[in-house]
């Protein structure tokens, strides 16, 4: 089967094919481009041929608990969730409706990174509010980058030929956050009701005192739009240090001397760390970290200086094993937690959960004709 596989991202759209499982063709986009009309579709479909379906990551699925096949009632009420998601969620339904429109004949599958986390236990998923407010269980924790945890989990397992991990995955992109994984199942997680929750990233705030909003609405000067603009595209790293909140940006002033993202790059690093303490407080044990996502993968010696404050958790890294490629074990021989790189392939899992709904479905309507003959 040939999944077509759509991940917007806050900073990248990222295309692949996958053709039974094993990648095909891959592109990456910056998503200010994709947005703006349908080149990444128009050129996928161009470029790699029709496919038997299109996985599209939607960040928000509210309580689903697995993917969706895509009609308009459902992008009705995945519409819905676009305030709890603004970088992501109108992007990806956009981009749905351009494939609908695009490929009509072409099955569309919506997979969700909440999806991941819907069993988040309850006191990591409950914020403390009052039971008016919770009672219908949609004010909560959602947790995401459900997809990304998903096939580091999976991966982490597979290297270590072990089948009950107790993890912790740290996807540092754009959107950065850090989940316990107890043999495959999310314990904890960074983010929570929104993509906004938890450590510092490239242009969202990550967790602030609720009392600073409180008090920064209640000046006044700041409306409900200009606060929410604020948070999702003008804090972080962008914020604090007047940069596009790339790392590669960042690091660079840095390097040059500048002492805003010195300042910036020590936040960042202490916040992540923070989450990473946090979270590991829901494992039993640590066997293993696992580092993906764009940040990650690109800027090792950002995680050799991640882990120099993490000798707590008895996490070390080997300077000499961050050079190199895919995925690979990078803390030093013998130590007690094993510490992967691993990309993020939210492609493979996107064509994972399609392929599977596709070939439920196909069983389902043999099922459904042979109930209807007989
Ligand atoms: N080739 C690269 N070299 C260095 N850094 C990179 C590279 N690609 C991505 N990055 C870093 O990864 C970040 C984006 O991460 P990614 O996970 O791809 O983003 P998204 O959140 O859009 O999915 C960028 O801010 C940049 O700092
Ligand atoms: C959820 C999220 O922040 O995703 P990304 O890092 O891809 O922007
Ligand atoms: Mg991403």
């Amino acid at each position: 089967m040939r999944i077509l596989t759509l991940n917007p991202g806050s900073s990248t759209m990222k295309a692949a094919l996958i053709d039974e499982g094993a990648p095909v063709h891959a592109e990456t986009w910056d998503a200010a481009d994709a947005v703006a009309d349908d080149t990444v579709v128009r050129q996928a479909i161009e470029r790699w041929g029709r496919p038997d379906g299109v996985a599209i990551r939607f960040v928000h699925g509210g309580s689903r608990g697995g993917p969706a096949l895509v009609d308009e009632e459902l992008l009705h009420q995945l519409d819905r969730l676009g305030s709890l998601a603004p970088l992501h969620q109108p992007l990806s339904a956009e981009v749905a409706r351009l494939v609908r429109a695009a490929l009509p004949d072409v099955p569309v599958i919506a997979c969700f990174d909440t999806s991941f986390h819907s069993g988040l236990p309850d006191a990591a998923a409950r914020y403390a509010l009052p039971k008016a407010w919770t009672a219908q269980n949609r004010l909560r924790r959602y947790g995401f980058h459900g997809l990304s945890c998903q096939y580091a989990a999976r991966r982490c397992a597979e290297l270590l030929a072990m089948p009950q991990v107790h993890m912790l995955c740290c996807h540092i992109g754009s959107g950065v956050s850090v989940t316990a994984i107890r043999g495959g199942a999310s314990v904890d997680t960074s983010m929570g009701f929104t993509p906004l929750e938890g450590a510092v990233m490239a242009t969202r705030s990550g967790s602030v005192d609720p009392g600073l909003l409180l008090y920064v609405l209640g000046t006044g000067e700041v409306d409900l739009e200009s606060l929410t603009d604020t948070l999702y595209h003008h804090a972080g790293l962008a914020g604090m240090t007047g940069t596009s909140g790339d790392l590669r940006e960042v690091l660079a002033a840095r390097a040059a001397g500048d002492a805003e993202a010195a300042a910036a790059v020590r936040v960042y690093l202490h916040r992540l760390r923070r989450e990473i303490g946090a979270a590991a407080m829901s494992l039993q044990r640590l066997d293993a970290v696992v580092f993906t996502g764009g940040v990650a993968e690109h800027q090792p010696e950002l995680l050799a200086e991640l882990a120099g404050g993490l000798s707590l958790l008895r996490v070390e890294i080997d300077a000499s094993r961050l050079a190199g490629e895919g995925d690979r074990l990078i803390s030093p021989p013998g130590a007690r937690v094993a510490v992967f790189t691993i990309t993020a392939r939210e492609d493979l899992e996107l064509a994972r959960e399609a392929t599977a709904l596709l070939a439920g479905e196909t069983a389902g309507q043999r099922g459904s004709h042979a109930r209807l003959r007989r």
